[in-house]
């Protein structure tokens, strides 16, 4: 049963689309990978928003899918939409590394926390927004590109300091670059980061998908990943939306789900944190949205849309 692995070709990309087939090997599983361009990937002169907030990093895979070209695409789960298209699903989402946001510097001595006035580099919505809120004395510089560029434009003096997933970072080998890891309870991620999803079209036959989904499938990270993709949802957030949420296995009994919006200038801030069974998960995301909705929420999104 040789397995047809859709991913994009960036090295993060093809670490996680390998991780997938090192867990299906170890079933007995043999798979090999579909190296598939997405418009993210090709427009970099243009910050993510304006490309579109939607599927910029999985509409080909999807479309490899439908196709039957391939048999699962592999994507970091905070690259998905909140919702898929209807002949799609998630399969499986891989046990998450820490979903902290870290600092990567050349300069040990930098830190969010030190009243020192430097540049970081960084295209997400949400870090800018959340770096004005709480480090008003730090400024930005819009940084697109997979690691490597990143790194290669700090290096090349572009800023001071790249603001990234610690899950890229370290699956990478980059973890010497590390100066800070940010509290999750200020930075909080958006959603999904950490994880890795296995997306598959309905056509897929049943004993494949069930095979796939025993070998990689990690259920307290799938209860904690739908209760934050129910929050995003139902706020109907793209992935340039400034919305974070983080849901926390507290042990078999509970989930913890923290999350919000901030604005664009950081001076807005919402958050919510509600806590309910691994089987509530649903519930749960829809609660947080609600909440923050009925906070300003729903005001704040009308601005951020009509700028973004
Ligand atoms: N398209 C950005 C993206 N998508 C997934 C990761 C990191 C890996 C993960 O969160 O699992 C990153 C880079 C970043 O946010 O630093």
């Amino acid at each position: 049963m040789q397995i047809r692995i859709g991913t994009r070709s960036s090295r993060l990309a093809v670490w996680q689309a390998e991780h997938i087939q090192t867990l299906l090997q170890a079933g007995g599983l043999t798979s090999e990978l579909v190296l598939i361009e997405t418009k993210g990937d090709q427009v970099l002169d243009r910050s993510l928003s304006k490309i579109g907030s939607k599927g910029v990093f999985t509409q080909e895979l999807e479309d490899q899918l439908r196709a039957g070209s391939i048999d699962i695409a592999v994507h970091s789960a905070k690259d998905l939409p909140s919702t898929l298209p209807a002949e799609l699903a998630i399969i499986a989402f891989t046990e998450r590394e820490p979903a902290n946001d870290v600092l990567i510097s050349r300069d040990p001595t930098l830190s969010l926390a030190g009243g020192k006035a430097f540049v970081i580099g960084t295209s997400s919505t949400r870090r800018v927004a959340m770096l004005k809120h709480y480090c008003p004395h730090l400024s930005t510089v819009d940084m697109r590109g997979n690691l490597q560029t990143r790194l290669r434009k700090l290096d090349e003096g572009h800023c001071d300091a790249l603001l990234l997933a610690y899950a890229g970072v370290h699956r990478m080998g980059y973890d010497d670059l590390i100066v800070q890891r940010l509290p999750l309870d200020e930075f909080t991620p958006a959603v999904g980061q950490g994880s890795i999803a296995i997306e598959a079209a309905e056509s897929l036959v049943v004993d494949k998908l069930a095979a796939i989904r025993k070998l990689t499938n990690h259920e307290p990270t799938e209860a904690c990943l739908l209760a934050e993709r129910a929050f995003l949802a139902r706020l109907e957030g793209g992935c340039s939306i400034p919305s974070f949420a983080l849901a926390q296995w507290n042990n078999a009994e509970t989930i913890r789900l923290s999350g919000g919006l901030v604005s664009l200038d950081g001076s807005q801030l919402l958050r919510e944190t509600f806590v309910g069974g691994p089987h509530e998960a649903l519930a749960l995301g829809h609660a947080l949205a609600e909440s923050i909705l009925a906070r300003g929420g729903d005001e704040l999104l009308e601005q951020i849309r009509q700028y973004l």
